[in-house]
């Protein structure tokens, strides 16, 4: 799903308020649109008996929900923390007066990881017990831990099934809160002692250059050297080509198993979060958006293996962008069908697709239309709103197309936003049937090539994959930029535009690169490590500072393909960095935290340093802790360590009240005569509170600073929205000085 017109204006633009779209500060009196009752009601969306309650639903503030994402093992032990500590802590709190109620499991989320709680701002600032839980979240959100999202922008990947060998495709992917259950469900099978590399493939495709690097930036906290991100028009995506066969030069087209639609829409779906939208709400933002959806759909279909799946979606409830759109792929593509789901997640509330909509021309909806018949008979009187198309409208034949088999989702049901949802299949094998009745508009062509402007290389320095920060309207600038891959070789990409490109090429380093073998053997890497998969960001292959790992298929991808035609902009995860290592001490690679748990199982067991809670302790809760502060059992083994980097591991274990409940590897970085936590300060404090208990000390330079400029920790729970906007309120820390936390880093717990 997603929007056109509202986009800029509700998700934190340059010039918008931030005020402007929360929903605790309008009146419900001032939510009134006439048009959307006016068309809705012409639809027969609910039954007569529901509006009123839909209508109410629509006009109350929308409960934050969030996921507990990540590992599956972290996302356990995250989700009983939830279940253990903070729902009894917020069981019995009241505020002035009222007793408020605490976060809830959604029940139709599988394995009850995904919550919902529904308290005015003003208790998440004021209630000492809510601020407590706010914390917690805001710093599990930093490292990745947890998503905010919209309860229903979480379906639509728990339909499409997504196994690990699978090659997926996600279309409409930014900003990538869906993106990130794609890449959970391609990893699921991680093990620590198996490999962490799925042998399938994500492909995450947005057609705006900017929003490609939140999708970076959001999947950097899952890395997966199965993940590409492309920056494509989705409705003309190119072929993308593999090797016949191993070693063959004939190429063909790689088909995907899974796809994912998420397409632009109104996002009237919204609306309880969107406030703007019952101001500007209009039945031509559909109607104008429909061609758009049903050409990425016809282009998905072409794109998909027989046997495979396809899931559509959108953030509206309007059937033009809907069931017509669906209605109107099924006809050119007969070997297409919608899949009965009604079985999967039992527990959530649903309605089923229509079967009958009546589209209008007019903003004002004082006419609807039965049929294009009807309509094409007015065409003269209406001018210029004829961009309508017998697509638009229900097919004769609807009940052979099974639309009720789509899902539709309205906010009085569960206390939600709209949405749709419509999983569709291919046969297993290709059968050529017949058309079906009637021609639809919309081509079912194969694209044409798209435009690709040649990159201007740029030798001496890498690109930076993924951390672009430049002004961009639906973003707070400063969660781009601080939490993401640090910049590398001050190469700054243009972000004018939504379609400038500007990337270097993915050279892979040939297994015998001497700088590669050192660095495998400094940082003690077993030899099945992959290193045929590593590449760099250069056309000579020169390792400058930072090498990628792939899996197998990524690289026949970028092997057998044009990073240019398939406008490449990320691909494979950052596993090894240069890091200057100080006075007197030789540059060397280490491992970066995002990238630790793709080399965990590869490295060997005696290179990891086994502490305790007293141990970890310590490294978090100080700064730069020297070797001789820690207990003196320990400071040997310190003294021991080559300086660079190493990976440390902490069994689960207590300690004064704390509790580790599981594994803990992180990496260390050490100097002459101390070590220090190679995480970043919001991945370090989300640590100490989950750990700890309580936040990390200020260092004395953070005080001094403070000081100075009164500067204050996050307070806000930083989300991407419905529609992909960076919440507003999301405030992130800029990181500070020296080794290890110069450069955020994300934990990576096990
Ligand atoms: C907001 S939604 C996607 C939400 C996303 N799936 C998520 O869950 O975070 C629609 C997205 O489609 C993108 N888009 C619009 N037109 C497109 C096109 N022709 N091809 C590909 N992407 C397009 C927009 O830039 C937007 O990011």
């Amino acid at each position: 799903m997603g929007r056109s017109r509202h986009q800029g204006r509700r998700g934190g633009g340059k010039h918008a308020k931030a005020d402007e779209y929360r929903t605790d500060l309008i009146q419900k009196s001032d939510m009134h649109n006439e048009q959307f009752y006016a068309y809705y009601q012409a639809q027969n969306i609910v039954p007569q008996d529901d509006w009123e309650s839909f209508l109410d639903a629509l006009r109350s503030p929308l409960p934050t929900t969030f996921r507990v994402a990540g590992s599956r093992q972290i996302a356990e032990s995250l989700n009983d923390t939830i279940k253990d500590v903070h729902v009894p802590s917020l069981s019995n709190v009241t505020f002035e007066d009222q007793k408020l109620p605490p976060p809830v499991q959604l029940p139709w989320y599988p394995d009850g990881l995904a919550w919902q709680f529904n308290v005015p701002k003003k208790v998440l600032r004021k209630s000492p017990e809510f601020k407590k839980f706010h914390s917690f979240l805001v710093f599990e959100t930093e490292v990745g831990n947890i998503s905010r999202q919209e309860a229903v922008s979480m379906l639509p990947p728990l339909f499409l099934d997504v196994k690990p060998h699978h090659m997926v495709m996600d279309m409409c992917a930014a900003p990538g809160s869906k993106t990130a259950q794609l890449l959970e469900a391609l990893h699921a099978q991680d093990t620590l002692t198996s490999t962490s590399i799925p042998s399938g493939v994500l492909v995450a495709n947005d057609s705006d250059y900017k929003r490609t690097h939140l999708l970076i930036h959001q999947s950097a906290r899952l890395p997966s050297p199965a993940f590409m991100v492309t920056n494509l028009d989705a409705s003309n995506y190119p072929s993308i080509r593999l090797p016949s066969a191993p070693g063959s030069n004939k190429k063909e087209q790689l088909l995907f198993d899974r796809i994912l639609c998420d397409v632009p829409c109104s996002g009237d779906g919204t609306i309880r979060k969107n406030i703007g939208i019952w101001k500007s709400w209009s039945p031509n933002d559909g109607n104008g958006l429909h061609g758009l959806q049903l050409r990425i759909l016809q282009r998905a279909m072409k794109m998909l293996k027989p046997d495979g799946r396809i899931v559509y979606s959108t953030c509206s409830i309007n059937p033009v962008e809907n069931e017509a759109v669906i209605a109107a792929a099924l006809e050119s593509n007969p070997e297409y069908h919608l899949v009965d789901v009604s079985s999967v997640l039992p527990e959530l509330q649903r309605r089923p697709g229509m079967t009958f909509w009546r589209p209008t021309a007019d903003r004002y909806v004082s006419t609807t239309y039965e049929s294009y018949e009807a309509f094409a008979t007015t065409i003269s009187q209406v001018g210029a709103a004829t961009k309508l198309t017998p697509g638009h409208w229900p097919p004769a034949n609807t009940d052979a197309l099974n639309l009720d088999r789509c899902m539709r989702i309205y906010p009085h049901l569960q206390d939600s936003g709209g949405f749709f949802v419509a999983v569709l299949e291919r046969q297993p094998t290709e059968a050529k049937s017949a058309p079906r009745e009637r021609k639809r508009t919309a081509e079912n062509v194969e694209p044409t090539e798209p435009e690709t402007k040649k990159p201007r290389l740029e030798p001496e320095s890498e690109a930076l994959p993924s951390n672009n920060s430049s002004s961009d309207a639906y973003v707070d600038q400063t969660s781009v930029a601080d939490t993401n891959t640090p910049t590398e070789g001050g190469n700054e990409i243009p972000t004018s535009g939504g379609g400038s490109f500007k990337e270097m090429p993915y050279t892979f380093l040939s297994p015998q690169d001497p700088t590669l073998i050192s660095c495998i053997s400094r940082l003690r890497l077993s030899a099945d490590f992959p290193s045929s998969n590593v590449l760099v960001r250069n056309p000579e292959g020169d390792v400058v500072r930072s090498m990628y790992l792939t899996n197998d298929l990524t690289k026949e991808i970028i092997l057998a393909n044009d990073f240019t035609r398939i406008r490449l902009n990320a691909a494979g995860t950052k596993v090894f960095t240069k890091q200057e290592g100080g006075k007197g001490v030789d540059a060397q690679y280490r491992i970066l935290g995002e990238g630790l748990p793709v080399v965990l199982p590869y490295t060997q067991t005696d290179a990891i340093v086994t502490g305790d809670m007293t141990i970890l302790k310590h490294l978090v809760m100080s700064h730069y802790p020297l070797c001789s502060s820690f207990e003196e059992s320990f400071q040997p083994v310190l003294e021991g360590l080559e300086l660079g980097c190493h990976i440390f591991k902490f069994p689960p274990g207590e300690l004064d009240g704390a509790l580790l409940p599981h594994e803990l590897f992180v990496p260390i970085w050490k100097s002459g005569v101390s070590v220090s936590l190679m995480v970043d300060k919001k991945a370090k404090n989300a640590l100490a509170l989950r750990v700890f208990g309580k936040e990390v000390p200020p260092s004395t330079r953070e005080k001094k600073s403070k000081t100075e400029n009164d500067a204050e920790l996050p307070t806000e729970l930083v989300g991407v929205e419905e529609n992909g906007e960076v919440d507003e309120s999301s405030k992130m820390e800029v990181a500070e000085d020296g080794p290890g936390e110069g450069e955020p880093i994300v934990l990576q717990a096990f």
